[in-house]
């Protein structure tokens, strides 16, 4: 494998660097490279591979160590925010990042966001900083993501983010109706529509993302779309495989 490809891989996450482990390759295969990172980049104190998977209800990725500090917490920066965050523990994709911003710019000062899948909070954070809310409720099951929610409000002082613990489907009726509901788990996207729905007031925006398989010819966006009558916008967040997609769309209820 040509050293460019490898580079292309390499994702810088706070202190630490991550490669994309290519298909028929193992982790070992990456050592030489792994290294020749940490000498190049002196700030660079340890070298992880991540396979392709995401798993259970967490939707964690499996990394593998390879060179440097066997440590997999670091604090991530992202728009101007900071994260603490360990990727083994909990739900970590760059992917996400320009979605993060497009939805936080969309947040009015004083609305009332729930986020129903919140990981170590990038969309609720961010939505806090930008757009001054009222409050983001913000939901999960990990509890390593709660926890890191926790260390993120205080590390970024958006103490208008309340991290709550739990599943959605349930947690989300300890909370009054809002303005704007986020909902980031494409897998389950028609059951979190039906709770979305259910606090969302008259007029409210739904961020719904959402997985789509779709025969060959066929527009991803167009299909999601065709699910979500109300949908006002659509886009690609990324490929899963060939026929399946992750869409976002904005729905306006
Ligand atoms: C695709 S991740 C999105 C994380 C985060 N919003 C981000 O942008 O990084 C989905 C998250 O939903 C959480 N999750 C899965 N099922 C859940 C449920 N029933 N209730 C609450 N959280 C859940 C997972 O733990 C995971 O952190």
């Amino acid at each position: 494998m040509k050293s460019t490809e490898i580079w292309k891989r390499i994702e810088i996450v706070g202190d630490i660097a991550i490669i994309g482990i290519p298909f028929g390759k193992s982790p070992e295969d990456l050592r030489e490279y792994a290294e020749e990172i940490m000498r190049e980049h002196k700030y660079v104190k340890s070298v992880w591979g991540r396979y392709r998977n995401t798993r259970g209800e967490y939707r964690l990725t499996d990394y593998y160590h390879i060179a440097g500090e066997k440590r997999s917490a670091t604090i991530y920066k992202e728009h101007g925010c900071l994260y603490y965050l360990d990727f083994t523990r909990v739900f970590f994709s760059q992917t996400l990042s320009y979605e993060h911003l497009r939805v936080a710019k969309q947040v009015k000062k004083g609305e009332k966001v729930i986020n129903l899948f919140a990981g170590f909070g990038p969309f609720s954070i961010l939505s806090a900083k930008l757009g001054d809310p009222e409050v983001v409720y913000s939901i999960d099951l990990n509890p390593y993501a709660y926890y890191f929610m926790l260390v993120n409000v205080n590390l970024n002082r958006t103490y208008n983010v309340i991290p709550m613990y739990g599943d959605a489907f349930k947690r989300v009726y300890d909370v009054e109706e809002v303005d704007r509901v986020i909902s980031p788990l494409p897998e389950k996207h028609r059951e979190a529509y039906e709770v979305a729905r259910q606090k969302v007031k008259k007029g409210g925006v739904i961020h719904l993302f959402v997985e789509v398989e779709v025969k060959k010819g066929q527009d991803p966006v167009k299909e999601a779309m065709k699910e979500y009558p109300k949908a006002f916008f659509g886009r690609v967040v990324r490929s899963v495989s060939p026929s399946r997609y992750h869409i976002v769309l904005d729905i306006r209820e």
